[in-house]
């Protein structure tokens, strides 16, 4: 027993914690992003902006790195559950009772419990596979909030949001955003801010963001994903014009008060999973 616990690789969870970390700073620094809050402005939204949303990273970091240790320790739903609600109220404080981030400690908080019990266990799947066959039955099953925007836009749009991403293993990750990064980083090998806008433009296409439905219901979905397409139809960051079509993209969100805050998140966790999955 001795010689299989000194046999295990141990696992740096603070150094999981911080990476999570620095990419939700990425993806609050990446800019021009449709309706989302950046350096530049405030996109759709007049109760955050980009300090704001970088303190809330900052608090997060220690709840990742204690869920990359949970997953390290084969924890259960309910126990990453527990540091998850720790998290929100970290995040509460640090931004004075602002939801910053709360899909992304949900969202990003599994990669790193994934991460964690990978690393562990010497398992040699991606994050996502991890994250749906050790704990998407529990994610399922899970309490569900009686009164938040994500259950009244389940309830009006059959929408399955933040919990059935999880569940599937991320396939907006795996099926749409790492392949559209590929993309991106062909096109524009010597931009990382232009690809993360290419990817953020694949994501709004193949997402149902709770955020976008809870604001502009289908009407509102279907205006994003419309425009998201023809920003990539007409040649995404490979048009010599693409920053200033993209910055009229935002323009058009912000006039309509829509923010995909969930493919937001997703960026973020897409940054992560490129690091950890290659
Ligand atoms: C499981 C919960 C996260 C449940 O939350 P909820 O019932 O609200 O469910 P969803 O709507 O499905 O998702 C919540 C957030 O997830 C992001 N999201 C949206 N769509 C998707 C999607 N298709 N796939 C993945 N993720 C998605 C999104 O988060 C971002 O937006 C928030 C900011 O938006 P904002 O526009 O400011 O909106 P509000 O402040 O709400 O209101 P207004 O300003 O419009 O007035 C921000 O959080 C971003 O991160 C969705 O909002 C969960 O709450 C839960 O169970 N928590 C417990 C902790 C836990 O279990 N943790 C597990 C271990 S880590
Ligand atoms: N940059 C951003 N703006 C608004 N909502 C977000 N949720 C996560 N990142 C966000």
């Amino acid at each position: 027993m001795t010689a299989l616990v000194a046999a295990t690789p141990a696992v740096d969870t603070d150094a999981i914690g911080h990476a999570a970390a620095s990419c939700l700073r990425r993806e609050i620094a990446t800019y021009p992003k449709p309706g989302l809050v950046s350096p530049v402005d405030a996109g759709a939204h007049d109760d955050m902006d980009a300090a704001m949303m970088n303190r809330s990273a900052d608090a997060l970091a220690p709840y990742l790195a204690a869920l990359a240790q949970a997953g390290a320790a084969g924890a259960g739903m309910d126990r990453l559950r527990a540091i998850g609600i720790a998290a929100e109220a970290a995040m509460m404080v640090a931004t004075g009772g602002v939801n910053t981030h709360r899909g992304a400690i949900f969202g990003m908080g599994l990669l790193c419990a994934a991460t964690g019990f990978r690393a562990r266990y010497g398992i040699a799947a991606p994050l996502g596979t991890i994250v749906a066959q050790h704990w998407g039955a529990e994610i399922l099953r899970g309490p569900v909030a009686l009164h938040s925007h994500g259950t009244t836009v389940a309830r009006r749009h059959a929408a399955g949001g933040a919990r059935a991403e999880a569940a599937a293993g991320f396939p907006a990750l795996y099926a749409t955003a790492l392949p559209a990064l590929a993309t991106a980083r062909r096109l524009r090998p010597d931009n990382r801010n232009a690809q993360a806008v290419q990817v953020l433009m694949a994501l709004i296409v193949g997402v149902a963001d709770t955020n976008l439905l809870y604001r502009g219901g289908p009407a509102g979905l279907a205006f994003a994903q419309d425009e998201a397409s023809a920003f990539l139809a007409t040649g995404g960051i490979a048009a010599a014009d693409w920053r200033a079509r993209a910055i009229a993209v935002h323009h058009r969100f912000v006039a309509r008060r829509l923010s995909p805050g969930g493919c937001a998140d997703l960026l973020a966790m897409t940054f992560f999973v490129a690091a950890h999955d290659a």
